[in-house]
């Protein structure tokens, strides 16, 4: 069901990640263009995987009849006019990987009703566990619907969703969230660090138990996350104790705060690129 050839617009982290996980996956490199105005990272991924490259926009669209935009929000509009000026765009599915980038913009940008469907993927694709959410527009078919889950189905796992504006929920609950974990990841090598280990031993400390604590929530589906956390937690132990100061420091509110954050954000950039 997976589409012949594919052309990924923007060589940058989101789009890396996708071809990384797609090449890696069996996908024939020789069936991917990717396009990027500067040389490097288009470079990189050739070296790497094999996939042809490019600087040219149009190139790249005219080579497939899916075209994945991986370019920043703001500069989503412009490619979009660039390619619907030179390409015959009627035939092609565009997969947009863009936050705060809707569906009317892109639609005004290519000046035609082409089919569209906007993803939002998140980096662990890189490695086929990513979480992708996608929804398309009315003129996309179903085979069109096929493959754009095949394709995100080959990095990760994919949620179809009915609403446009469930994608920017998706991206506080998946796109985002990688770097909340980072981010607390971090926090704890560096005190494990002032505890005395050395950076290289804290990154091993913290990325094992990062890793245990998330396969034994995959492999616990009949325990909910709370009793996992539960088990681990001795009455009036050393987890308690840890854990209330989380809780005390109002890990609630804070996580919700900034999940709203991020929703926040992904409406204001959709304003912002109409
Ligand atoms: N990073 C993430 O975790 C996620 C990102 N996204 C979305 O992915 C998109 C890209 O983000 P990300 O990969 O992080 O950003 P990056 O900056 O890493 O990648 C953007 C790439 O686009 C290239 N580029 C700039 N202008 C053009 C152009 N006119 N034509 C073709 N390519 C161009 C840039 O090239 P150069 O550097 O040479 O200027 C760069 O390589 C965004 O829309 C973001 O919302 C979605 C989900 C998760
Ligand atoms: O930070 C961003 O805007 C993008 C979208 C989701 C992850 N990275």
């Amino acid at each position: 069901m997976l589409m012949n050839k594919i052309a990924f617009i923007g060589a940058g982290n989101m789009n890396s990640a996708i071809i990384t996980g797609l090449v890696s996956n069996g996908f024939t490199p020789s069936d991917v263009m990717v396009s990027n105005p500067s040389p490097e990272k288009r470079e990189k991924l050739a070296d790497n995987y094999n996939v042809l490259h490019t600087a040219s926009n149009i190139e790249a669209a005219n080579f497939a009849d899916t075209i994945v935009l991986g370019v920043k929000p703001y500069l989503i509009a412009d490619v979009l006019k660039e390619i619907s000026d030179q390409v015959d765009v009627e035939n092609k599915c565009f997969i947009s990987v863009a936050a705060g980038c809707s569906m009317a913009t892109m639609e005004k940008a290519l000046g035609k009703t082409c089919a569209l469907i906007r993803t939002m993927p998140n980096t662990p694709s890189q490695i086929g566990l990513g979480v992708t959410g996608l929804y398309a527009s009315d003129k996309v078919t179903d085979e069109q619907k096929a493959q754009a889950d095949a394709l995100m189905s080959s990095v990760g796992i994919t949620k179809w969703l009915d609403k446009e504006s469930d994608i920017d929920n998706i991206i506080a609950v998946s796109g985002s969230a990688p770097a909340y974990f980072f981010l607390f990841m971090e926090a704890m090598e560096h005190k494990a660090q002032s505890l005395g280990f050395t950076a290289e031993e804290s990154r091993k400390l913290v990325q094992q138990t990062a890793l245990g604590a998330a396969e034994m929530v995959v492999k616990n589906a009949d325990l909910s996350i709370a009793q996992l956390r539960e088990n681990v937690t001795s009455k009036g132990g050393t987890t308690a104790a840890a854990l209330n100061t989380f809780v005390e420091g109002g890990i609630d509110t804070l996580v919700d705060n900034a999940m709203d954050a991020a929703l926040h954000r992904a409406k204001e950039m959709a304003q912002s690129n109409v």
